[in-house]
């Protein structure tokens, strides 16, 4: 299988993250994609090629262009108030604040972003669009032939909504990648995101639509991270009721029972007859991550592979979480390799 990288993921890179009551060092650093990338060329998945740019039109189909030209703007204009840390915001637009968008750099970072997770820094917009272009490669090979394609993709992308900031995510590479599948032809497209939090931003983006079918699998919000999207109630609205599917599972939930979900949403999938699948591919669901509850042995991701086979699509990864390092390469290669041993 093909693999889609850009060494341009390093300059995304926070100096620390808010963790149990303290600042402590990023989950998610450049290391992820590097042992992503070690595995990939030492259990010798394929060739790995750069992305090509595709500018900001395809991510302006997706995202909102106030939010797109925020995040264009915001370390440059953070820097001339003689800032050189991690912009975060300090507050949000909550219920009974004045709705409108701030002119202020401090006062759009909060406008702009749904936790205080999510840096920006000075590399962030070059690491985010390369990302974007990551995917969006990895589009151009799906329609140039390739029955499926991983797009090591960091910084990830599925919190990130059509006008927010969130969860280590800036731009939604899996959105993009669906949205710029549907503008080359493919009628329906379905994205199934099996990272262990919910994909709030992809099923924000699509939530209205028929034409694209949004999944998920991920920790029960009532406990989890992000906490205010992801109940299985949550169906789809107007044009596009029907067409989204949450399987929020308890915290500490069996393998079995994470695999009884994902054969649902493989059901659904193929009943809405996809001609093509994109995969928000986070491996935290594994055992050992340090900031999630379900319990995905490594060998359980080459079962999640195979049966993404199963289905006999053109197949876009896009790289989600996994915090694990030291088996992350591992954990991501299994679902590539078991899904190309069904093929
Ligand atoms: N004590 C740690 C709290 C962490 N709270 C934020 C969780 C963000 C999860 C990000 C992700 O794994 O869903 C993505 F795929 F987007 F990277
Ligand atoms: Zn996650």
């Amino acid at each position: 299988m093909l693999t889609i990288y850009s060494d341009s993921h390093r300059l995304q890179h926070g100096r620390s993250e808010l963790i149990d009551g303290t600042l402590k060092p990023c989950f998610e650093t450049p290391s992820r994609a590097d042992m992503v990338l070690a595995a990939v060329r030492q259990r010798d998945l394929g060739d790995v090629a750069h992305p090509r740019r595709h500018g900001l039109e395809p991510i302006l189909r997706v995202h909102d262009e106030g939010y797109v030209r925020f995040l264009e703007t915001a370390w440059q204009r953070w820097s001339e108030m003689g800032r050189d840390y991690d912009a975060l915001p300090k507050m949000w637009q909550i219920r009974r604040l004045r709705e409108a968008v701030p002119e202020h750099v401090e006062g759009q970072l909060c406008y702009y972003s749904m936790d205080c997770g999510t840096p920006i820094t000075a590399g962030t917009w070059q690491a985010a669009t390369a990302s974007s272009d990551v995917a969006l490669t990895a589009v151009d090979r799906l329609i140039g032939g390739e029955r499926a394609i991983f797009a090591l993709t960091r910084p990830p992308g599925h919190h990130a909504a059509r006008d927010y900031c969130g969860g280590y995510c800036f731009f939604n590479n899996a959105a993009i990648a669906a949205q710029a599948l549907r503008d080359r032809g493919a009628h329906r497209v379905a994205v199934l995101d099996v990272d262990y939090h919910h994909g709030n931003g992809t099923q924000d983006i699509f939530y209205h639509r028929s034409d694209v079918l949004f999944l998920s699998i991920h920790g029960d919000p009532r406990t989890e991270y992000p906490f205010f999207l992801g109940f299985a109630d949550e169906k789809g609205e107007g044009e596009g009721l029907g067409y989204n599917f949450n399987f929020p599972l308890a915290a500490g939930s069996c393998v079995s029972t994470w695999f009884f979900a994902l054969d649902c949403a493989l059901e659904q999938i193929a009943r809405f007859g996809a001609e093509a699948l994109v995969v928000s591919l986070g491996v935290d669901t594994f055992e050992g991550d340090p900031i999630s509850r379900f319990q995905l042995g490594t060998p359980d991701f080459v079962t999640l592979g195979a049966r993404l086979a199963g289905l006999k699509l053109p197949t876009l990864f896009c790289l989600e979480g996994g915090y694990a390092v030291g088996p992350i390469g591992d954990n991501v290669v299994n679902v590539l390799a078991g899904f190309e041993a069904r093929s």
